[in-house]
């Protein structure tokens, strides 16, 4: 995997900057954010071209291990070569995704984690910052 954070204390409320490089050719990354890798509030995944997705946003949740239900987004707002950053909100009901161009994309709190102590970037994304906003 790439960068991993752990031992985070994001509150409900608080909002995550996860800003990065997308590299040239990229095919997909990800963002992660929850407890572990087994038990994630949301997986982000920009699909440039992966999984027969092309330039797709599917985002997931994982608990104990297994996968969820997919929701898509086709407003990809994301660029090869490029430095992106999403936000992301949580509480008890969704998660609010704000991608580039403040497009926002709701996603249902499967897990019910309050707080957010993972996050891990995947994929084609040179991770640059994570922050609070
Ligand atoms: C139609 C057939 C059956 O339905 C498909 O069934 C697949 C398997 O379940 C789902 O796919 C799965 O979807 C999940 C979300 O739900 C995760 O994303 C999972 O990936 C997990 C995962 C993460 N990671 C690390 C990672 C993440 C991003 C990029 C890279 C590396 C990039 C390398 N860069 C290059 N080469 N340039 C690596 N690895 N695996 C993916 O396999 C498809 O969505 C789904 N499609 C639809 C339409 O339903």
């Amino acid at each position: 995997p790439g960068i991993v954070c752990t031992n985070l204390n994001i509150a409900p409320g608080q909002r995550v900057a996860v800003k990065g490089d997308v590299l040239p050719g990229a095919k997909s990354f990800a963002i992660n954010l929850g407890k572990s890798p087994d038990v994630l509030l949301l997986h982000f995944n920009a699909r440039f071209d992966a999984h027969g997705d092309v330039k797709t946003i599917v985002c997931n949740s994982k608990n104990k291990g297994q996968w969820g239900k997919e929701l898509r987004e086709t407003n990809f707002p994301f660029q090869e070569g490029t430095t992106a950053e999403v936000l992301f909100t949580h509480d008890k009901k969704e998660v609010i995704i704000t991608l580039p161009g403040n497009h926002q994309v709701k996603f249902p709190n499967e897990t019910g984690l309050e707080n957010i102590e993972f996050v891990c970037i995947d994929g084609d994304l040179n991770f640059r910052s994570l922050s609070l906003v």
